[in-house]
């Protein structure tokens, strides 16, 4: 595309937003409206118009993969790679900040950022430590209660004896968590950008430095940015230069997470002069769907009023069906789809949304009965699958000796002989005297405290490390790899596994290395290979990874469905209960943000969308009699028919 056509694929609304006079902009961007378009239109217009260099940009987006595809469509637009652009999500953003301030974050030049399983293993081990029942205070609470405090922007509070004692002891797990992260080097999403918030709030210089620098600063999907995300916007936000968001107030699904729709509302009060501009034609939908999805959402009371509109046509009828119960409803979906398919319609266009990723069993369990190929958007996916996290575990304590969760996970993987009790020791000298494990087991060989055999295992396992660390030292990233899975013992391990399950273990190490292999270290030029490739995988979602272009059905959650579209859109259990949940029934906030999720999955939709009920449901092996849900209520009945079974 030449410069002069900027604005030729854009409607009026759109080619406002893109060419706008420099200033603060808020644009409300309905469902299908072309958020995407008009932001990637924006920078170029900035660049090649209005002439600003490519290293004054900061865009965030929500995905990195969104971000991949922004970057490379300006490229397309400019015909040249917008070099010194910085554009990714809070927390690639934030990585990249703090691996160049590592010093002034306080943080040690190889710190890593832990994945959320490596963060419940670690808080599971120093409740335990703490000795407290850990049937009332969980792991999986205690991280929720910990992100949530660091995305208010929180540290561990004194305790004092005005704080209740339920308070107390999660400030306490907070901080005992919070020492072994800095003890380790490890540092959490929240924590990415926390401590870059605190670095630039405490280090006016370098705050300057990005102040001058990033004169446009733009965010995508800006209804879902939490506190600290805000406050990071506006500490970086330069009185002379400018910002940019975009964001759909009905598409805020994340408040649980955190996120606040009211950012949206503050922006415009905290920053002078917003211009507000909406768009409101939706370019994806029929007619039929888009009135379904306004109908419903007119439900609602807190909002931005949009008034969505298309010129497509009125379409197909929405069908709703029925089931008597789950299996019942997987069928009637999974038959569908096989017609639909006979009729020439590809099965990746065809997309099943759910409320809880525990809905997919039974339509997977059809699936495979029917034999069509699915996938699981947000199953487990390559870089989680235990035998990766085991290379990875080695990899990054190669990296890092002081990295603790590593070193848990592979301390007796291969089995080596270091036994629960020794392994126990070492936590319990590690906690004592402020250390990471790595180094409480140096000091227990020094002091030689254990029995001679677990002395020696221990030993061996140290040496081991080193030994493949200097092995290794300068080689190609792949060859890295290769060397540290044969070394390890992890491949002989995997390898004497019994059946299809050892072999596609060995299979997934294969690819493993392949991926290293493949790896282009293009944005992380100032670090070594392994930790750019380390950090890569921690920051990105194993589906950005997964290549899409088979042709099989997509099964994922309502939330997993955000920014999407399909041909043929499905959306299974409505009903009180499941959705809307449990929850969002008593209270009227949560009831919104579900409803809000009822409008995200039902825009998704391009040409057909079906919805389902089930009047009954197993639950814990027992039947349980469901109502369908109010949002089928909600919706325009002369745009629905009712389906007959199969
Ligand atoms: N001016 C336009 N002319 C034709 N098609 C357009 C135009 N703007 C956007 N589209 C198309 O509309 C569809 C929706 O666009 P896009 O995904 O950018 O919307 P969105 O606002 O990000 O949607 P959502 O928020 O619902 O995810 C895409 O297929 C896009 O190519």
């Amino acid at each position: 595309m030449y410069i002069s056509h900027l604005l030729d694929s854009l409607n009026n609304k759109q080619k406002e937003a893109v060419s706008a006079p420099l200033g603060n902009i808020l644009v409300l961007a309905g469902a299908g409206s072309g958020k995407t378009r008009v932001l990637t239109h924006r920078i170029a217009w900035l660049l090649a118009v209005e002439n600003n260099p490519p290293s004054s940009i900061l865009a965030v987006t929500f995905t990195n993969k969104a971000a991949t595809e922004m970057y490379y469509r300006i490229k397309n637009i400019l015909g040249k790679h917008p070099c010194g652009m910085w554009i990714g999500t809070f927390h690639s953003l934030a990585y990249r900040i703090l691996r160049i301030h590592y010093i002034e974050a306080n943080l040690p030049k190889d710190f890593h950022i832990i994945d959320s399983e490596d963060q419940h293993k670690l808080l599971k081990r120093l409740i335990r430590y703490l000795n407290l029942d850990e049937n009332y205070w969980s792991a999986r609470q205690a991280m929720c209660y910990i992100n949530a405090k660091k995305d208010e922007g929180y540290r561990p509070q004194k305790i004092d004896k005005y704080l209740h004692v339920i308070e107390a002891t999660w400030q306490r797990i907070y901080a005992v968590y919070q020492e072994a992260c800095e003890r380790s080097g490890l540092v959490d999403f929240a924590e990415l950008i926390l401590r870059t918030y605190e670095m630039l709030r405490n280090k006016a210089t370098i705050a300057n430095y990005y102040r001058e620098r990033f004169y446009h600063i733009l965010v995508d999907e800006f209804q879902d940015t939490n506190h600290i995300q805000y406050s990071w916007i506006r500490l970086l936000a330069n009185c002379k230069g400018y910002i940019t968001i975009v964001g759909d107030d009905d598409q805020s699904i994340y408040g649980w997470r955190g996120a606040k729709v009211n950012n949206m509302q503050s922006f415009i009060q905290d920053f002078p002069q917003v211009k507000t501009i909406s768009l409101d034609q939706n370019y994806r939908s029929t007619k039929n769907i888009l009135k379904a999805a306004n109908y419903l959402i007119a439900n609602n009371k807190n909002r931005l009023i949009k008034n969505l509109w298309t010129n497509s046509d009125k379409g197909e009828y929405i069908s709703l069906y029925c089931a008597m119960n789950e299996i019942d409803e997987a069928y009637f979906v999974v038959n569908k789809i096989i017609l639909n398919h006979k009729n020439g319609l590809a099965l990746k266009d065809c997309v099943i949304l759910y409320r809880n990723n525990a809905q997919s069993r039974v339509l997977e369990e059809v699936l495979l009965h029917l034999r069509i190929p699915y996938h699981i958007y947000g199953g487990i996916q390559f870089f989680e699958r235990k035998e990766v996290k085991d290379a990875l575990a080695y990899l990054r304590i190669i990296n890092n000796r002081n990295d603790d969760a590593a070193y848990d996970r592979i301390i007796n993987t291969p089995p080596r002989g270091i036994g629960t009790k020794t392994i126990e020791i070492v936590r319990k000298m590690a906690q004592n005297r402020q250390l990471t494990l790595w180094q409480a087991s140096i000091v227990l060989l020094q002091e030689k405290v254990l029995k001679y055999s677990s002395n020696l295992a221990l030993q061996e396992f140290i040496k081991l490390i080193e030994n493949i660390a200097q092995n290794i030292a300068n080689l190609p990233l792949e060859i890295q790899t290769n060397l540290v899975i044969k070394q390890s013992g992890l491949w002989n391990m995997y390898q004497q596994e019994q059946g299809e399950k050892g072999q596609s273990r060995i299979k997934n190490l294969e690819e493993l290395v392949n991926a290293t292999e493949k790896y282009n270290n293009h944005y992380n030029k100032d670090m070594v290979p392994l930790q750019a490739f380390l950090s890569n995988i921690a920051l990105n979602t194993s589906d950005e990874f997964t290549n899409h272009n088979k042709d099989t059905v997509q099964l994922m959650t309502l939330h997993a469905a955000k920014g999407l579209e399909f041909q043929q859109v499905f959306i299974v259990g409505l009903e009180e209960g499941i959705f809307p949940s449990q929850i969002a029934i008593k209270e009227q906030e949560q009831m919104e943000e579900e409803r809000r999720l009822a409008y995200v999955g039902i825009t998704r939709a391009i040409k057909k969308l079906t919805i389902t009920y089930a009047q009954t449901r197993r639950i814990y092996g027992q039947k349980v009699f469901y109502c369908k849900s109010r949002f089928i209520n909600e919706l325009p009945q002369e745009c629905i028919l009712m389906a007959e079974r199969y």
